[in-house]
């Protein structure tokens, strides 16, 4: 008899790492766009976030969904931050101040939503999960096409304040320059702090470390004497670099061994942009939780680098 995956166990704390000791990270699996005439055309309250206020990929769908004035059209399930051998877990199976039950389908953990889509999905069961509740299924796992689909797909649709209205992350003029910038702090900090962090070998360390700080000192020239880092507007660009950067003296510094520098002590840019947001824009500071932050990653994360 063939077992489905969902029938195996599973212990999502083991990563697979490259022959070099370097972490990769995995391809995101359910891809579709929410559209006029399309398979999931924009309706309110038909969408649902699932998210950990731990992880920053889903606090940038936060983020946006608040900026966007998305609350009454997109509801929202937070998951315990305490990622276990089974991956993450509801506020009933796990018990945290913040988490909440799975009040639409009961399941324990994410990888029920993944298994209830697909018996037998192989990937991992990641948030943030941009779920349909009419027909339950996954619509979108990816952090960063979700920010775009709330971006634009909700516009005819009234937001909870009407300043909602008028923000545009990814105006039209600006799209070169904010992809740009996107690469550089996808590749070299979002996910440059877990290169370094899940790292298994001391020269893959070594290099991983050496990029990140380099991104991060070309970030700090850019946001010099700045409000933002493109043009003179809040784009998503900066909703993508504040969840790290957030993330990063608290847990990263220590935890994840990014420790050349903190960002207090050696990026004064980077820290006046970060203070400005988190204190003077509630998306920001309201989709912050440091104790969902801290205890996912010291309590989930025991498979760090091993380097000095
Ligand atoms: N590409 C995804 C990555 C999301 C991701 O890696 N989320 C982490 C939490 S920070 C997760 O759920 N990991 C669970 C696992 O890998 O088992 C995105 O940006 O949405």
């Amino acid at each position: 008899m063939v077992l489905l995956a969902k029938d195996k166990p599973v212990d999502v704390t083991k990563y697979k790492l490259e022959a070099d000791g370097s972490f990769k990270r995995p391809e995101t699996a359910f891809r579709s766009f929410i559209e006029k005439g399309g398979r999931f055309e924009p309706e309110a309250d038909r969408y649902h976030l699932y998210v950990s206020l731990g992880c920053p990929w889903a606090t940038r769908t936060l983020i946006v969904r608040k900026l966007k004035g998305l609350e009454n059209i997109i509801s929202v399930t937070v998951v315990s931050p305490r990622m276990g051998t089974s991956g993450w877990a509801f506020g009933d199976i796990d018990a945290f101040p913040g988490a909440d039950a799975d009040t639409l389908y009961g399941s324990e953990h994410v990888k029920d939503l993944y298994f209830k889509v697909d018996p037998d999905f192989q990937g991992r069961f990641t948030v943030p999960i941009l779920w349909d509740k009419k027909t339950h299924t996954i619509v979108n796992n990816e952090s960063a096409e979700i920010v775009r689909i709330f971006n634009t797909a909700f516009n005819d649709l009234p937001p909870t304040d009407s300043r909602a209205a008028t923000v545009d992350l990814y105006p039209q003029e600006l799209r070169t320059e904010i992809d740009k910038i996107n690469a550089l702090v996808y590749e070299k900090i979002n996910n440059g702090v877990y290169r370094v962090g899940l790292v298994q070998a001391q020269t893959a360390y070594e290099n991983a470390v050496r990029e990140l700080f380099g991104a991060l000192d070309e970030v700090e020239r850019m946001l010099d004497g700045r409000h933002f880092l493109v043009g003179d507007r809040l784009t998503e660009a900066d909703v993508r670099l504040f969840v790290t950067v957030i993330r990063f003296d608290p847990v990263y510094v220590g935890h994840f061994k990014c420790n050349i520098q903190t960002i207090r002590d050696g990026y004064p840019a980077i820290h006046k942009w970060m203070q400005k947001l988190y204190w003077n824009d509630d998306a920001f500071r309201s989709t912050t939780d440091f104790d969902h932050i801290k205890t996912h990653y010291y309590w989930s994360h025991t498979f760090v680098s091993c380097p000095l």
